[in-house]
C-alpha cells in the first residue's frame, strides 16, 4: 500500500514509478503465481498499468467498482488489487530499465534477508535473489536502508525542516567555473572518503572536518562527501559535521540516490549537491529527481560511465553537470581514456552546444592526468584516492596538479 503513496507527487507518471521503490517482495511472491502478464511491449504495458492504477486509485476515491455494477469492494479486495498492481508496476520497472541499456536490477526493499527461514519461495538462492555486480548490492542494500529511514523521517517531517532551514544552498558550478577562471585548472571537487569497496580502507586516522578544511585551504572548489556507511564508511554527521564546522566549499552528498526521499535528506543535512548515477537510475527517474533538486535549490552531478548512459543523459533537457567516471562501478576497472572517449566527435559537440560542465571522475593521481582529461574538454575533476591518503591533504593537492592553487 505504501508503495502507492509516493512521498513525491510531481506527477502521476513519476509517482507511479516510484511505487515500484517500496513495493514488497511477499505480495510480489504471493501473486507472481496468480497473475501472469501477457508479453506485449513495455510501453502498451505501462499505459496499461497506468490505466489500471488510475481505476484502482477511483476505487479508493468512490469506493465503488469502476465499470461494474456489483458496488462497493471489501477493504479486503481494494487491498488484494493494489497488491497485484504493486506487483505488476514492479515487474515493469526492470523491464523499462533493461529498454535503456541499464543493467542494474531494482530488488524490491522488504525482500527476506539471506538466511531467511520460511516459505519455501522466498529461501531459493538464485539469479534473482543474488546481485550480480558490486553495484547491484549497494542499490540493493540502499534500498532496503532508505526504506527504514523513510519510516524515522517522514517526507512531510523533512519539508518542513527544509523550510525552516536557515542556510541558503551555495553555487556548486559557480565555484567550479570561478576555480576554473582562478587557477586555470579544472575546479577540484576533493572528496573525504575513509574507504571504498575497490580500496579498502585508504586513510586509517579519519577526521572528516580536518580533511575537509585541508582541501578547502590547499584550493578545491568543491567537497565531495561519502556518505554511504556499509560500503564507504561514509555518514550524514560527516556531511553534517563539515557543513557545520565553517567550510565554505558547497558540499556534494555522495550517495547512492534510489529514491527522491533522499533529496530532500540530503538538504535537510547540509548537501548543496547530489550524484545521480545513469546506470542507476532511468530517464524518467533523473528527469523527476532533476526537477526535484531545483525546487529545493540542489546542484545535480549525472554520472555517466559510457557512451550509452552519455546519449541518454544528453537527450535530456536541463543538466547542468555531467560526470564521466573512468572506474566501472560493475567491475571498478579503471581508465582514464573513458573521460577522453566520451568527450569526442558529436558529443563533445553536444555538450559544448549545451553548456554542459564535465568533471573528470577517478583515478587521477598525476599533473599528467590532469593534463590529460583538460585537453579532452573536462572543466572539473573528482578526486579522492591520490589527495586522501596523504598525510597532508593540503600538500596533496599540491602533488596532484604540480602546483599551489590555494586561495590567497
Ligand atoms: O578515489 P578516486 O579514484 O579519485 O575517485 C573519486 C570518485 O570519483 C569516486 O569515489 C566515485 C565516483 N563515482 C562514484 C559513485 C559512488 C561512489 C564513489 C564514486
Amino acid at each position: 500500500m505504501e508503495g502507492l503513496a509516493s512521498s513525491t507527487a510531481c506527477f502521476d507518471f513519476h509517482s507511479l514509478l516510484y511505487s515500484s521503490y517500496s513495493h514488497n517482495t511477499s505480495s510480489r511472491s504471493k501473486f507472481r503465481t496468480l497473475i501472469s502478464i501477457p508479453s506485449f511491449p513495455v510501453d502498451s504495458r505501462i499505459a496499461t498499468s497506468i490505466h489500471v492504477r488510475s481505476r484502482t486509485m477511483s476505487h479508493l476515491q468512490s469506493t465503488t467498482l469502476v465499470g461494474s455494477s456489483i458496488g462497493a469492494p471489501s477493504s479486503e479486495s481494494v487491498v488484494h488489487e493494489l497488491k497485484i498492481k504493486e506487483w505488476e508496476i514492479g515487474a515493469l520497472r526492470d523491464e523499462l530499465a533493461a529498454s535503456q541499456g541499464i543493467r542494474i536490477r531494482r530488488r524490491p526493499p522488504t525482500a527476506p534477508p539471506l538466511d531467511y527461514v520460511g516459505p519455501f519461495e522466498f529461501n531459493l538462492q538464485n539469479e534473482e535473489t543474488t546481485p550480480r555486480n558490486i553495484l547491484e548490492e549497494i542499490v540493493w542494500n540502499k534500498d532496503v536502508e532508505v526504506t527504514q529511514m523513510k519510516e524515522k523521517h517522514t517526507i512531510d517531517s523533512l519539508k518542513k525542516a527544509l523550510e525552516s532551514a536557515s542556510h541558503p544552498p551555495r553555487d556548486f558550478v559557480g565555484a567550479l567555473k570561478a576555480s576554473y577562471l582562478r587557477t586555470g585548472f579544472p575546479g577540484l571537487i576533493a572528496e573525504v572518503k575513509k574507504a571504498s569497496p575497490s580500496r579498502g580502507v585508504l586513510r586509517e586516522d579519519f577526521d572528516p572536518v580536518e580533511v575537509a578544511k585541508a582541501y578547502e585551504k590547499g584550493g578545491a572548489a568543491c567537497l565531495s562527501v561519502l556518505t554511504d556507511a556499509k560500503y564507504f564508511q561514509g555518514s550524514f554527521e560527516n556531511l553534517e559535521a563539515i557543513r557545520n564546522a565553517g567550510v565554505q566549499c558547497p558540499l556534494l552528498c555522495k550517495e547512492f540516490i534510489v529514491d527522491a526521499w533522499q533529496l530532500y535528506y540530503a538538504r535537510t543535512k547540509g548537501a548543496d549537491a547530489v550524484l545521480l548515477i545513469a546506470a542507476v537510475l532511468p530517464d524518467l527517474d533523473i528527469k523527476h529527481m532533476i526537477q526535484i533538486c531545483k525546487m529545493i535549490g540542489l546542484t545535480a552531478l549525472v554520472e555517466v560511465h559510457d557512451e550509452t548512459e552519455m546519449d541518454r543523459m544528453l537527450a535530456i533537457d536541463g543538466i547542468q553537470l555531467i560526470g564521466i567516471n573512468n572506474r566501472n562501478l560493475e567491475t571498478f576497472k579503471v581508465d582514464i581514456s573513458n573521460t577522453m572517449r566520451l568527450l569526442e566527435g558529436k558529443r563533445g559537440e553536444k555538450i559544448r552546444k549545451k553548456e554542459i560542465i564535465v568533471v573528470g571522475e577517478s583515478g587521477l593521481f598525476t599533473p599528467d592526468d590532469i593534463s590529460y582529461v583538460q585537453e579532452a574538454g573536462v572543466k572539473a575533476i573528482l578526486v579522492g584516492e591520490s589527495i586522501v591518503k596523504q598525510k597532508d591533504p593540503t600538500q596533496g593537492i599540491k602533488q596532484l596538479f604540480g602546483k599551489d592553487i590555494s586561495p590567497p
